[in-house]
């Protein structure tokens, strides 16, 4: 299902439907995959990960572009997701996106689309998500920034879903799917809970929308590449090099660049273009899918983003 931002905004149509549609469908379905129980180290909560913005503040100070994947948590399951925030984290990601499934993906491409999917098959719901970040946030070095489009979090209630979200950890927050006009009361309860609300601007928001769009982010402002869907593409488009120019004339605050990203040729380009940060998650989420067990997916993970992360170095 393609979408092109027709509109002016960074926004998806948001279907008016108020059938349960988010993960919260599932909240007596037992999750296929018991959360395996961590280490005791978990216990030893190390100190809190630093925020986005402190990050992008420290990679700019050594110079460096933030390597930033996406992965949809509970695909294939969330024992495979905890492991793969490590395997992220230790291979030198910067910030990781975590995506909250979800049964109307509508700016996803059919490779994220099929692993919420699956996910949401598993029975992966929220509160399980979030047990599983409590448990694994701690030992992580690099800040989580959560990924889920508007019903879900307004189905559990704004307030609330901030103050669940920093108690297990989270950082920040990508909602793609909300309208500037809407953020409003994310932006409100995000600031009152310390997590930076990423904002989405497009190659099709006009400039003085985009200027809004920058003002009003936290965290870092996310530069969409190209119209469309989320998914990999044979080549990123070099209109981003001018957008990035655009964007960096109306803020000094980072600016992270996604969609179609997959190799690191691609990395390197974007990088070489003045983004701040690098964003992967189609080509990520592929390598989880792919692979003939959980093991051997996080083996390749680990192998893609060593090279992705050598290719900003
Ligand atoms: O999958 P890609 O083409 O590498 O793009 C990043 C994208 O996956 C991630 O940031 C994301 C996942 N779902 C989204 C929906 C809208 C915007 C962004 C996203």
């Amino acid at each position: 299902m393609a979408i092109a931002f027709k509109s002016p905004t960074p926004t998806f149509l948001l279907k008016k439907n108020t059938e349960a549609h988010s993960f919260l469908r599932f909240p007596s379905q037992r999750l296929a995959v018991p959360v395996r129980r961590f280490t005791p180290m978990a216990a030893l909560s190390t100190a809190p990960t630093v925020g986005l913005s402190e990050t992008f503040t420290r990679l700019k100070n050594q110079g460096k572009v933030a390597l930033i994947p996406y992965i949809t948590a509970g695909d294939p399951d969330l024992s495979t997701t905890a492991e793969a925030l490590k395997v992220l984290d230790s291979c030198g990601s910067d910030i990781i996106e975590l995506g909250v499934p979800y049964s109307d993906p509508l700016a996803d491409g059919p490779v994220i689309q099929a692993a919420a999917t699956r996910s949401l098959a598993r029975g992966t719901n929220f509160n399980a998500i979030l047990s599983m970040l409590k448990e694994v946030v701690p030992q992580l070095s690099c800040p989580i920034a959560l990924f889920s489009y508007y019903n879900p979090i307004l189905k559990r209630g704004v307030e609330k879903f901030m103050i669940t979200i920093k108690d297990v950890g989270v950082q920040g927050l990508v909602v793609p799917d909300v309208p500037l006009e809407e953020t409003e009361i994310l932006r409100k309860e995000a600031k009152k809970n310390g997590i930076e609300l990423v904002l989405l601007t497009t190659p099709t928001t006009p400039t003085d929308r985009m200027r809004a769009i920058v003002e009003a982010a936290e965290g870092f402002v996310y530069l969409v590449s190209s119209v469309g869907v989320t998914g990999a593409r044979a080549s990123v488009s070099n209109r981003v090099q001018t957008l990035l120019q655009e964007i960096k004339e109306a803020t000094a605050k980072p600016v992270a660049v996604g969609f179609g990203i997959s190799n690191p040729e691609h990395v390197k380009q974007v990088a070489g273009w003045g983004a701040d940060g690098v964003i992967v998650g189609s080509a990520m989420v592929k390598v989880l899918a792919e692979a003939k067990s959980p093991e051997e997916g996080l083996k390749e993970l680990e192998t893609f983003t060593k090279s992705l992360k050598a290719a900003l170095d």
